[in-house]
């Protein structure tokens, strides 16, 4: 019997699922098997001692520029195995032997590489994503590294100092600033390196979720638009990849109707991913006057969750002023926490938000309040059944 399952388990690979709900639904069970099947002992150790084993690992090897250097060669000549004397001579710094070997077999211990044999391995999907410059995956493990990590460690902590309230209010007690002595989004425009990984990081993320296009349907928002005016404003747009999805959608529009905004920094430093000419990034803090009037819509992705409500409530006021009543949408595009039967990625993004930036994922009800709050009646709601995040449409009350 237990030779049975193992083989079955063994036997099931990503490719035989007919999509990709299939088999994220999957994935989600051999998580539930493995709460079943580990120890309590085992579960505390993969959570401790073996993640930050791994991550310190992962990390050394992406310093040394091997993942890179694998990716390349396994281009090449795919699925070849390599030996630990050809991963040493990839390594951009002398690394001792025995020093990269005790990690690779760590690594290799946790199938993130594929040991064949004595001192040889064979790459996997992870570890060559690791080595892709455009699968973002290295800038996630540095941002869990200067960000997630560090703030974790101190958030127990920090709450306990605070009398346990929820960090809501950045002026008074912020977990990021007790860590880096100033807040989240201070911190990275100070810190290229640190910003970068955060920009990589978000990048990954929104590749991941859902194309809000998908979510809602454009059509009208564009027919019943005044192309003479600016159409869409993506603000705090980070790379500009939600507005080139509108473009995808959209393509007959014209140059610079469409605008994304963010910090001086993101639009300068922080700019690698390719988006079409007509797309126009400019810098702007959202909590000064906004210097867009009367578009059709004015687009949060990811925004305001960064954001206690009271900052929230400064930054849509600046939208407020300059919207046109009657034509001008708000449209944000977030996580709504449901009451029951959150999603692990949903529960995670709110407490990295909570540890890193005082920010918080909130329920609808949440939502109804601070847009009313804000002066916005809610004029639809619009949920996919395999999106992470909701479109809320509004406008001014
Ligand atoms: C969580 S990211 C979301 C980015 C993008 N909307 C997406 O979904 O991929 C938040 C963005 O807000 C930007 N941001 C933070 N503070 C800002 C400010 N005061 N003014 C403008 N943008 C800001 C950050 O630089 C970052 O790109």
């Amino acid at each position: 019997m237990a030779t049975d399952a193992v083989n079955l388990l063994d036997s099931i690979e990503p490719g035989q699922f007919a999509n990709d709900s299939d088999r994220f639904a999957a994935k989600e069970a051999a998580r539930r098997l493995l709460a079943r099947l580990e120890t309590p002992f085992e579960q505390v150790w993969a959570l401790t001692f073996e993640a930050s084993g791994i991550i310190a690992g992962l990390q050394l090897v992406q310093d040394l520029g091997i993942w890179a250097k694998w990716a390349e060669a396994d281009a090449e000549s795919p699925g070849t195995s390599r030996t630990l004397d050809e991963l040493q001579s990839w390594g951009s710094s002398k690394c001792e032997t025995n020093l990269l070997r005790r990690f690779l077999k760590q690594i290799a211990s946790l199938h993130y590489l594929e040991e064949v044999g004595l001192d040889t391995w064979k790459a996997t999907p992870f570890s060559l994503a690791l080595g892709h410059r455009e699968s973002y995956g290295a800038d996630v493990l540095k941002a869990g590294l200067d960000h997630a990590w560090p703030c974790a460690i101190n958030l127990a902590q920090f709450l306990a100092k605070f009398g346990y309230k929820e960090p809501l209010d950045i002026p008074s007690f912020d977990n990021y600033r007790e860590v880096y002595g100033h807040d989240f989004f201070s911190y990275v425009q100070q810190h290229p390196e640190a910003g970068g990984s955060f920009q990589g990081l978000m990048t990954a993320v929104t590749h991941y979720k859902m194309i809000w296009t998908n979510v809602y349907d454009t059509t009208e928002l564009v027919a019943g638009a005044d192309l003479s005016k600016p159409l869409f404003v993506d603000v705090g747009g980070a790379q500009g990849l939600d507005a080139q999805r509108l473009l995808d959608k959209h393509p007959e529009l014209p140059t610079d109707v469409i605008i994304v905004e963010d910090l001086p920094d993101v639009v300068t430093t922080h700019s690698k991913e390719k988006i079409d000419p007509r797309i126009r990034k400019i810098a702007h803090d959202f909590f000064q006057p906004q210097p867009i009037v009367g578009a059709r819509a004015y687009f949060f992705h990811a925004v305001p969750h960064d954001w206690p409500d009271a900052d929230v409530e400064r930054m849509f006021a600046e939208i407020k002023k300059v919207m046109t009543p009657g034509y001008s949408k708000l449209i944000v595009y977030e996580v709504v926490m449901p009451a029951q039967g959150a999603s692990a990625l949903a529960t995670t993004l709110d407490l990295a938000l909570m540890s890193c930036t005082s920010g918080i994922e909130r329920t609808e009800e949440a939502w109804k309040k601070l847009l009313k709050t804000c002066g916005f009646k809610i004029t639809g709601v619009f949920r996919h059944p395999r999106a992470l995040e909701t479109v809320m449409e509004a406008e001014i009350e």
